[in-house]
């Protein structure tokens, strides 16, 4: 019997609610399979471990880190306690380049028993891949000067090699998906980051001649995801894009509180990190009634990661079961709190 060691960070708001929802869900498959188990081991990492500490993690946190086979976190921010971009960047964002976690897989699709809000969704199943380790996302800028001459720089790095390694995981995927690739660029708008993002996709889609291939700006895309999304296979987009992109994924699907995510380490040289689209949710944490899916389905990508297909598959379909019977929270139009429906999928499996 095969035993993963998972670093958990639960983190803040909601992600104290969903991330032992999904461990319970993904024990109970575990035992269901016989054929591996998982040893969480806990971090109290957070903005209350900032509030504390003076720091969201400890400094050789990421060496602790590098001993797990993967990691389990829930969300980081509490925007009231401390600054977005001080919390997110002393710990998600740490994490993500600090173990070279490049690329983020963000799947947005019509889910059985689960109405979309768009009127008459035709069925779309869409794998949007994140470049995550630079782009728009840097900490390369500077402020200066106050009052009416105050000036805020934000610089966007994009290289070579992290821009080609997104590109070929996306095609890569394609091969074993609808063999199809979509851009998202803004090569109209931005003059040198997006023209170069384009010449290395027109680069890489050569050794691809299998794979179709289509280029939208972003803003077009972005209206393309509530006309028409079942025209899309896998996407690739840049840091930021991919970000705002897979929350309308979510949005599209039902709510932002159903969509996972992975942080891959493709090169396996490093633990990957699985953690849901969705933030922590100040404004219904601690009432029990946030939605665990996006945290549970992300479980699923961890076992698929693992290799465990067929785990991975039984969650989702109790997932898509338990929607079905009409067991749902509030945010996708049940009544149902986060027990309940972790409870019924536990019972689906
Ligand atoms: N990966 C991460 O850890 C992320 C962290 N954040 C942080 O989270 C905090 C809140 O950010 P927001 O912009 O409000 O985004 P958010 O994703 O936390 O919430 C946006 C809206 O979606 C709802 N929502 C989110 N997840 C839900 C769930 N599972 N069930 C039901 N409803 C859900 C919330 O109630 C809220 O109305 C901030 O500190 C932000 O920086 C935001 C996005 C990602
Ligand atoms: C921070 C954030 O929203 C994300 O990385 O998805
Ligand atoms: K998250
Ligand atoms: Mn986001």
């Amino acid at each position: 019997m095969h035993t993963y060691k998972i670093a958990v960070i639960s983190g803040d708001g909601i992600g104290t609610e969903v991330v032992p929802a999904a461990i319970e869900v993904l024990d109970k498959v575990a035992r269901l399979d016989g054929g591996f188990q998982f040893q969480w081991t806990y971090f109290p990492w957070g903005c209350d471990y900032y509030l504390e500490h003076g720091e969201m993690m400890p400094e050789d946190g990421l060496e602790t880190l590098k001993q797990f086979d993967q990691i389990f976190l829930g969300a980081v921010g509490m925007p009231e306690l401390v600054p977005d971009h001080i919390s997110l960047w002393g710990l998600l964002i740490k994490i993500r380049r600090g173990l070279k976690q490049s690329i983020n897989v963000r799947p947005a699709k019509l889910l059985a028993g689960l109405e979309s809000p768009l009127k008459n969704p035709e069925n779309f199943d869409i794998t949007v891949v994140r470049e995550n380790s630079e782009g728009e996302y840097s900490d390369s800028g500077g402020r200066m000067h106050s009052g009416a001459d105050e000036i805020a720089i934000q610089n966007a790095v994009f290289t070579r090699k992290s821009t080609e390694r997104a590109m070929r995981y996306a095609f890569e995927i394609a091969k074993n998906s609808r063999n199809h690739v979509t851009s998202a660029t803004k090569s109209n708008g931005l003059t040198y980051s997006m023209p170069f993002w384009d010449e290395v996709f027109n680069e890489v889609k050569e050794d691809y001649p299998e794979i179709d291939t289509a280029v939208n700006h972003i803003d077009a895309l972005a209206a393309f995801f509530v006309m028409k999304p079942q025209a899309f296979d896998v996407i690739v987009a840049s840091n930021l894009f991919g970000d705002i992109l897979t929350d309308l994924g979510g949005a599209i699907m039902g709510s932002i509180g159903i969509a996972p995510a992975a942080n891959l380490n493709i090169e396996r040289e490093y633990p990957s990190m699985f953690e849901p689209v969705h933030g922590s949710a100040p404004d219904i944490a601690g009432k029990g009634i946030a939605n665990p899916i996006g945290q549970i389905w992300t479980g699923k990508m961890m076992l698929d990661f693992l290799g465990h297909h067929e785990a991975g598959t039984r969650v989702l379909d109790a997932i898509e079961k338990t929607l079905a019977s009409g067991i749902k929270t509030g945010d996708i139009g049940g009544s149902s709190t986060l027990a309940e429906v972790k409870e019924a999928i536990k019972q689906n499996l």
